[in-house]
């Protein structure tokens, strides 16, 4: 199991954000193509690591989406986006959001106090989008059952859960090292 998703990760072009050496890979960024098979083994992870008495699945945008997607169809459990566009409706808490290579606002609506959730997200890798969502959903007063970063790239979990005290499941962890992508371990190992 996650052979794939092993394999394809390795393979994965690095480019440069600056500094930052970002990966491209499926699950991330939908390029290479991605394939079903994948997506299906990471649904099947995450709904044996997970605690599925919940209201609904929040995602950011973009590239929670199509996890969420196929999380809620395997569920039946709706799924809301935290968008990076504004709407203006009644309740809409905005967030700042910093990762390695870029900072924009994201928006959060649709939830309420007491709402029980799963986060899902690809990526923590500086732990910054997690922790101001994380933060937020807790003002909302949100219960946060699990959050799930699929990947895990270099120290960002930990960070996470030093600065807001959320653990996160994450399925593979990896980093970039010397310009290519290592595989540190995954959730079945
Ligand atoms: O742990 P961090 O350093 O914060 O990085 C993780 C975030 O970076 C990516 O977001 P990006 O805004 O690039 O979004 P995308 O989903 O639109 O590609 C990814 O989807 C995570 O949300
Ligand atoms: N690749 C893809 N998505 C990401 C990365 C990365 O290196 N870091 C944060 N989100």
């Amino acid at each position: 199991m996650l052979e794939e998703f092993k394999k394809t990760l390795q393979e994965s072009p690095i480019v440069k954000k600056g500094e930052y050496s970002y990966f491209v890979h499926p699950v991330s960024d939908g390029i290479p193509e991605m394939k079903p098979e994948i997506l299906r083994e990471i649904v099947e992870v995450i709904k044996d690591n997970s605690d599925l008495d919940i209201d609904k699945i929040v995602c950011i945008e973009a590239m929670g989406i199509h996890l969420a997607t196929a999380l809620s169809l395997e569920t039946n459990i709706p799924f809301v986006v935290i968008r990076k566009r504004e709407y203006g409706l009644p309740g809409e808490v905005p967030v700042f959001q910093k990762t390695g290579y870029s900072e924009q606002n994201l928006y959060i609506n649709q939830l309420n106090k007491g709402e029980k959730i799963l986060l899902i997200d690809d990526v923590v890798s500086t732990g910054g989008t997690y922790i101001a969502v994380i933060k937020a959903l807790k003002k909302i007063g949100v219960e946060i059952k699990d959050a799930i970063a699929v990947i895990e790239k270099g120290k960002g979990k930990k960070i996470v859960k030093d600065k807001t005290g959320c653990s996160l499941t994450t399925i593979i962890k990896m980093d970039v090292i010397n310009n290519e992508v290592v595989i540190e371990s995954t959730i079945i190992d």
